[in-house]
């Protein structure tokens, strides 16, 4: 076992800004293939203004079962919203170091929390880092908003963004509702189960480029720990890639669509009807790439398994039940290692 460490590396930002030939090897993954086919299907997109239709709901269904994302639009955020939010996101990440470090989450050098201008920790010497950099920001619960770590440039910064907040909030709900139905459960039961300390985090990525994209990934293989993730991609600049059947495929860029996927706390409560994509993102030598996820989990305090109404003889319970807190601990944990921990749930 590698001995542990807690060092603060450089942002990527930074580090990025030096390179001129070889990225750093804390950062090269080793044999990395960056391949990915084109779907033999594109993911189904979602008219989330028709989902009460039948045909709608059904692609929902093939999308899920087969994806485990979906490509969203009629989602009710304007272009314009969309627009702000992504160049205030770009802004935000243009300013000089100094000024990003204000809102960083380093107290004396160390991480001391998962939100800000994120350094994350390096636990072993051994870990390979993203090539990403990234600020989050907690958007849930509203009155934990913490709005001395949001960012005071672009101005309408914490604006935009609780406009943009309240609008996938709306999303979630009304997903989880579709959700829920499609699994026959009562309309309600996933949304019931988002309590008032049930949190919800925006996390800003941005990809600078990489002279080397070969050695390096944007975001290494992963899926979400929480319980479902709203995404925004920066127009026209792909990357993210999603393992089927132990293959990867490109995800398309389409503007002003939304990517949603569903997170490991989701597979969990449908006892792995519909699961947890693992995702990654190569990449690229010549543009930035910039992308917002809204994580969406339930309150920490929360026991997780599976929805009773989802488990019986013929499907019994497929996870051990855990604590939210201790199941988002070992998420990060076990990311660091490149690791799912939700594989070390499965009964
Ligand atoms: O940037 C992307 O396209 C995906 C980001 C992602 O997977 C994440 O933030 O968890
Ligand atoms: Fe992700």
């Amino acid at each position: 076992m590698a001995a542990s460490v807690t060092v603060v590396p450089k942002t990527v930002q930074e580090v990025a800004a030096a390179v001129v030939e070889e990225p750093p090897s804390r950062y090269v993954q080793p044999e990395l293939d960056r391949h990915a086919d084109e779907m033999p299907e594109p993911i189904p997109l979602i008219d989330l203004s028709r989902l009460t239709d039948a045909d709608e709901a059904d692609k929902l269904h093939t999308a899920l079962h087969t994806w485990g994302f979906f490509l969203a639009t009629n989602h009710g955020i304007e272009d314009s919203l969309m627009d702000a939010m992504m160049n205030m996101s770009r802004e935000f990440f243009r300013q000089p170091d100094e000024e990003k470090h204000k809102c960083s989450n380093l107290v004396d050098g160390k991480p001391f929390s998962v939100e800000g201008y994120v350094n994350d920790k390096l636990e072993t010497q051994d870990q390979i880092l993203d090539w990403n950099a990234q600020l989050r920001l907690r958007v849930e619960p509203e009155d934990e908003r913490n709005f001395a770590i949001w960012p005071s440039y672009p101005e309408s910064f914490r604006d935009v963004l609780q406009e943009y907040a309240s609008r996938t909030k709306t999303i979630r709900d009304l997903v989880l509702r579709s959700m829920a139905k499609l699994l026959e459960l009562d309309d309600d039961y996933f949304v019931d189960q988002i309590s008032k300390k049930a949190s919800g985090i925006a996390r800003f990525n941005y990809y600078p480029p990489c002279s080397r994209p070969d050695l390096v990934l944007g975001f290494k293989s992963h899926s979400d720990g929480g319980l479902l993730t709203i995404l925004f991609v920066d127009q026209d600049v792909g990357g993210l890639q999603v393992q089927k059947d132990g293959k990867w495929y490109s995800v398309p860029a389409k503007p002003y669509t939304l990517v949603i996927n569903i997170a490991d706390c989701l597979e969990i409560m449908n006892n792995g009807i519909f699961k947890s994509p693992i995702h990654r993102v190569v990449s690229n030598a010549e543009k930035e790439r910039l992308s917002l996820a809204m994580f969406y989990v339930v309150d920490g305090e929360m026991m997780l398994e599976p929805a009773p109404g989802l488990v019986d003889e013929k499907r019994p319970s497929r996870y051990r039940k855990i604590k939210t807190k201790d199941f988002i601990d070992g998420v990060f944990e076990h990311f660091r290692e490149g690791k799912r921990f939700i594989e070390t749930l499965k009964i």
